[in-house]
């Protein structure tokens, strides 16, 4: 079996000459929930609509399932499942009657693939409801059970959290982690909220005016959050320097009024006031604390660590 359900390899995307999408790399292993996170504008459709064939790339290179060249990719994507933009209904037919159209429409035979699909998003009780009194939430379930018809190995699910209520988030969250656990179903999701995706994305991709800035696992994205030291010193300049001489940290932000937030901190707190100290430079405060992911989504945005 392939490692990677997906790779684009410096795909690059124009619409006449404005680049949407500008040499992106991005893998996604088997298995994975993969969060693509980026602002509005920022490709993650572009992204989306290269992978599952609805548009297609200026230059570089896609491969799913292992797969590369046009023919073979057009076969693997009979494995993928998509939901990308709203799907559309008829407003008098019931969930059934939608589904059961989509399933006609994608030549899925057997009527299996339908009972599986309602099953899966726990829409069968609902099956008989027409579609025009189904909450915004239950469409969007709708929308992924058209997508799961066939019971993809890939599911690309554009902001599919989008627009849902908490309680209608938590939902949807838990949903596709039972799809990603129980099914073994490899998921691309994307949302320009990072918190949105906090829950259950196992590897994050942030793109920002179609670049890609940085590919990270949660793993790795939680310990770079997990602390921070903030210090307040005389001179936040000179500190900086001692900071990247003597501690060897690059990550680093430089604050209004002499603060300076540390990252990745990893030695005892004192350490950071000694290095002051030693320096004979008056130290005003000094406290352990926490980055949250939008802060780090933020400074990622702004260009990396290192603000003045
Ligand atoms: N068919 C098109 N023709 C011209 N420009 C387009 C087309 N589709 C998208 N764009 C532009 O490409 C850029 C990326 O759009 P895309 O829809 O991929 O972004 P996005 O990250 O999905 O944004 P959103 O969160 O708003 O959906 C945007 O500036 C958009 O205006």
């Amino acid at each position: 079996m392939e490692t990677y359900t997906a790779r684009s390899c410096e795909l690059t995307k124009y619409y006449h000459n404005f680049c949407a999408l500008d040499k992106v790399s991005i893998s996604i292993k088997r298995g994975e929930i993969y969060g693509l996170v980026g602002d509005n504008g920022a490709g993650k459709t572009t992204f989306l609509k290269l992978l599952s064939g609805q548009i297609f790339p200026t230059a570089g290179e896609l491969s799913l399932f292992g797969k590369h060249t046009q023919k073979d990719l057009q076969s693997a994507r009979s494995r993928i499942g998509v939901l990308i933009e709203e799907a559309g209904f008829y407003p008098t037919l019931t969930v059934e009657q939608n589904l059961e159209y989509y399933r006609l429409q994608k030549g899925i035979p057997g009527k299996q693939p339908l009972e599986e699909a309602l099953e899966m998003t726990g829409l069968s009780e609902f099956r008989k409801k027409s579609c025009r009194e189904l909450s915004f939430g239950m469409k969007q379930r709708l929308g992924l059970a058209v997508a799961l018809l066939g019971v993809p190995e890939f599911l690309l699910l554009d902001e599919p959290i989008n627009g849902l209520d908490p309680s209608g988030i938590l939902e949807m969250r838990n949903l596709l982690l039972k799809l990603n656990r129980e099914k073994n179903i490899t998921i691309l999701l994307s949302s320009h909220i990072l918190s949105e995706l906090e829950q259950i994305a196992t590897i994050f991709g942030f793109l920002q005016r179609g670049k890609l800035l940085e590919e990270i696992s949660a793993e790795a994205l939680y310990k770079k959050c997990a602390d921070y030291v903030e210090i307040q010193v005389s001179d936040a300049q000179v500190y900086a320097v001692l900071l990247e001489q003597k501690f060897g940290h690059t990550h680093y932000q430089i604050l209004p009024e002499g603060k300076i937030h540390i990252l990745q901190a990893d030695r005892p707190t004192e350490a950071y006031s000694a290095l002051a100290v030693d320096a004979h430079l008056a130290v005003h405060s000094l406290m352990r604390c926490h980055q949250s992911l939008e802060e780090y989504y933020m400074n990622l945005k702004n260009g990396g660590t290192k603000t003045c």
